[in-house]
């Protein structure tokens, strides 16, 4: 039971059902649960059972929104650590993908958390910038006035330090149908990426990522892979522009129409190949074109970068537990 997408706020639970908002941002979308006491037991079957496409809602992923302090409270490590680096980090994004598994971070999650928060009556962008809990540290959200919604997602790093650098890969990624695998660059948003370049937007539109691309040597946690086509640069409002296409295989979902970190590392990725670890002569900004729309990625001083996007909401209701 579905109720209109105006609905300022899911109406109360009833017992033996869970109260959800259907977001998404550039289409990488997500079951959205509001737990503003911190009380949710939520399991990777139930996960899976919200998110499955036929049987369930539907969502690359879950998002659930509770509050920090009741986290920290319980003994989560993350949710402390946010409060000990941010204490106005009031509420805590607890992200799990698809297939139950929980990752450090979702950037196009964060976004549309932020609209989930104010719809919700828990954030009012409008008065300044929202700090919010995740396992990869606060994250600081804005909105423009575009509408659109930044987050500062703190520091990024090449894994493969100084050597990856120089080389341009630290690794290497296997695609079905491909002959022989490609050199790829390992980067660290809180979570895992490995980014390949192509030769040619036919080339990425062809790909076959039905199945997991393969990685050597084999990250330890798992990796999202982003293969990319770099467009060229254009002149911005505020200097040169990058430009550039990207498909993303994410770990614990499979092919997504977008990935907020994924686009960060893309870009860095891009931008290190182009003016090496510091980025010499290469764009700060980026648009990233993903099958799903397109996001902005800039590289901040004093090593953060930035994910600006939109964020929607679609639909709210009950879900039968
Ligand atoms: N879609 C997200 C990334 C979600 C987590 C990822 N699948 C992982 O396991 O690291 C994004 O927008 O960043």
């Amino acid at each position: 039971m579905t109720q209109p997408a105006t609905s300022p706020v899911p109406s109360a639970p009833t017992p033996g059902t869970l109260a959800f908002t259907k977001g998404h941002g550039t289409q990488n979308d997500f079951v959205l649960i509001a737990d503003p006491e911190g009380v949710l037991e939520l399991g990777a079957d139930e996960v899976r059972r919200l998110t499955d496409r036929r049987g369930g809602i539907g969502g690359d992923g879950v998002i659930r929104l509770a509050p920090t302090a009741a986290l920290a409270r319980a003994g989560d490590q993350a949710a402390q650590d946010a409060l000990a680096h941010d204490p106005t980090a009031e509420w805590f994004m607890d992200y799990r993908n698809a297939d139950g598994s929980i990752a450090e971070m979702c950037g196009n999650g964060v976004r549309v958390f932020a609209a989930f928060a104010e719809r919700q009556g828990l954030a009012d962008l409008s008065a300044g910038p929202l700090s919010l809990g995740t396992r990869g540290g606060v994250k600081h959200v804005t909105k423009e006035p575009s509408g659109w919604y930044a987050v500062d997602m703190g520091p990024w790093s090449l894994p493969g330090g100084e050597t990856a650098v120089a080389d341009g890969y630290d690794a290497a990624v296997a695609v079905r149908g491909w002959t022989a695998p490609r050199p790829a660059l390992s980067v660290d948003l809180g979570n895992p990426h490995t980014v390949v370049a192509l030769a040619s937007l036919e080339e990425l539109e062809g790909l076959e990522l039905y199945s997991a691309p393969e990685v050597a040597p084999v990250p330890p946690h798992g990796t999202n892979v982003e293969l990319v086509v770099p467009l060229g640069e254009e002149e911005g409002p505020d200097g040169v522009v990058g430009r550039l296409r990207m498909r993303v295989h994410e770990r614990g979902v499979g092919e997504t129409p977008s990935c907020g970190t994924g686009a960060c590392a893309a870009a860095l990725a891009v931008r290190t190949w182009q003016g090496g670890a510091s980025g010499d002569g290469a764009p700060d900004t980026w648009v990233v074109e993903v099958p799903g729309g397109e996001v902005r990625v800039r590289v901040l001083p004093g090593g953060t970068v930035e994910l600006a996007g939109p964020a929607e909401l679609v639909y709210s209701g009950q879900f039968t537990r």
